[in-house]
């Protein structure tokens, strides 16, 4: 069988990709991939370290307001259609998949085009524009969360849940804590590990800056990742303070998400919806800080729906003082019932058998292909 992925710009989207990949292909060793991204999304660098061929197209998101961009953005949009065309009919794929994000626009749709089953996987609560768009030409939409129902035509849902929770939940990891102590953190100590997404966000980064006296007198630590690009200047500030702060240690980006998930006792993060996958998956509590950024708010509907469940802690970013950020951590993690009941919730609304969910929803499209 040959499978078709498209997704990318950040790692929400391309973790899903290639956590499905990875179990395809452990099923069945003749399975062929090929990914298409852009070059600039986060997909260059992480598809080609998973071994897997990489082909990129040139494209843009639409503005939401009429502009001349938006004009340049159909022309981008034709001509990355041509290219996936060529790619689709280089490559012949059985079934082309979409995991969201601008690129798998004209991806999916070339494949729909040329008569090719489809499949557009959602993560979010609240779809993004691309696969709203797609959703009137794939055969099946995947979805991850009940309330992203309505958005799409009902004949095609399937809930699935998101690949990424099978990865994470399935891997066989060591006992002890060998990453938290590869990283200088104590095995016995209770870590917090603060990340703001695949890219980092300024602030939470900011947020965490405000709090770095009061780690000095925790008995717990915290694994900080500020994303690449804020590295260097969180890094010097941390280095500026009089006293080294033994408890906290900043990393640019962890390569090796799933391993670390599995060592830490709380996560503090935005609410971007495969970490939430993740997190559900393995029942680990969190407190959420939602990034008033994206579109449609989605990632506060995200962290509410765990949150009405009691799985989460949800902090909206206007109100993320460095005081009340530690009161949370404290509340949580000096609290062993508070912390179990969190874990508990959290399990219940895991779906780790999605990786095999939308492995047969692949072969459910592939075998009604005419
Ligand atoms: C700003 C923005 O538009 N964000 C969107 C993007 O988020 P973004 O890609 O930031 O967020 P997600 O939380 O969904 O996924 C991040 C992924 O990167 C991994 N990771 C993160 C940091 C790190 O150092 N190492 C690492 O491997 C996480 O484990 C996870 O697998 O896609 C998500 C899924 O559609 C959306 O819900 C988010 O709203």
């Amino acid at each position: 069988m040959k499978i078709l992925v498209s997704g990318g710009g950040t790692g929400g989207h391309i973790y899903p990709a290639i956590a499905l990949i990875r179990h395809l292909v452990k099923q069945d060793d003749s399975v062929e991939c090929l990914y298409i991204g852009t070059e600039n999304g986060l997909e260059s660098t992480i598809v080609p370290k998973e071994g897997i061929p990489l082909k990129t197209v040139k494209i843009s998101g639409f503005k939401r307001k009429v502009s001349l961009d938006n004009v340049k953005t159909v022309v981008r949009f034709l001509r990355a259609v041509k290219q996936s065309k060529t790619y689709i009919k280089e490559f012949k794929p059985d079934v082309v998949i979409g995991t969201g994000g601008y690129v798998c626009g004209p991806v999916v749709y070339a494949a729909a085009k040329l008569n090719i089953p489809t499949i557009i996987h959602e993560q979010n609560s609240v779809p993004g524009l691309t696969n709203k768009f797609l959703a009137k030409y794939a055969s099946k939409v995947a979805i991850s969360f009940p309330d992203s129902a309505h958005y799409f035509p009902k004949d095609k849902i399937v809930m699935t849940g998101n690949p990424r929770a099978s990865e994470v939940v399935k891997m066989v990891h060591p006992k002890g804590k060998p990453r938290l102590q590869e990283l200088g953190l104590s095995p016995e100590k209770k870590t917090v590990l603060v990340v703001g997404g695949s890219r980092g966000a300024k602030p939470i980064n900011d947020a965490i800056m405000e709090t770095l006296h009061h780690w000095k007198t925790k008995n717990y630590q915290c694994l900080y990742v500020t994303g690449d690009a804020h590295y260097e200047k969180v890094k010097e500030k941390i280095e500026q303070q009089e006293e080294a702060i033994d408890q906290l240690v900043c990393v640019p980006y962890i390569h090796d998400m799933p391993a670390v998930l599995h060592e830490v006792d709380l996560l503090v993060a935005r609410a971007g919806a495969t970490t939430l996958a993740e997190i559900t998956a393995l029942g680990l509590p969190s407190i959420l800080i939602p990034s008033p950024y994206v579109t449609n708010n989605h990632q506060e509907k995200n962290a509410r729906s765990l949150e009405k469940e009691a799985a989460a802690k949800v902090v909206l970013e206007k109100d993320t003082t460095p005081d009340k950020l530690m009161n949370e951590i404290d509340t949580i993690l000096e609290n062993d019932q508070a912390w179990s009941a969190m874990k508990d919730a959290a399990l219940k609304l895991g779906k780790p058998d999605a990786a095999e969910d939308m492995a047969k929803l692949i072969k459910e499209v592939r075998g009604g292909a005419s």
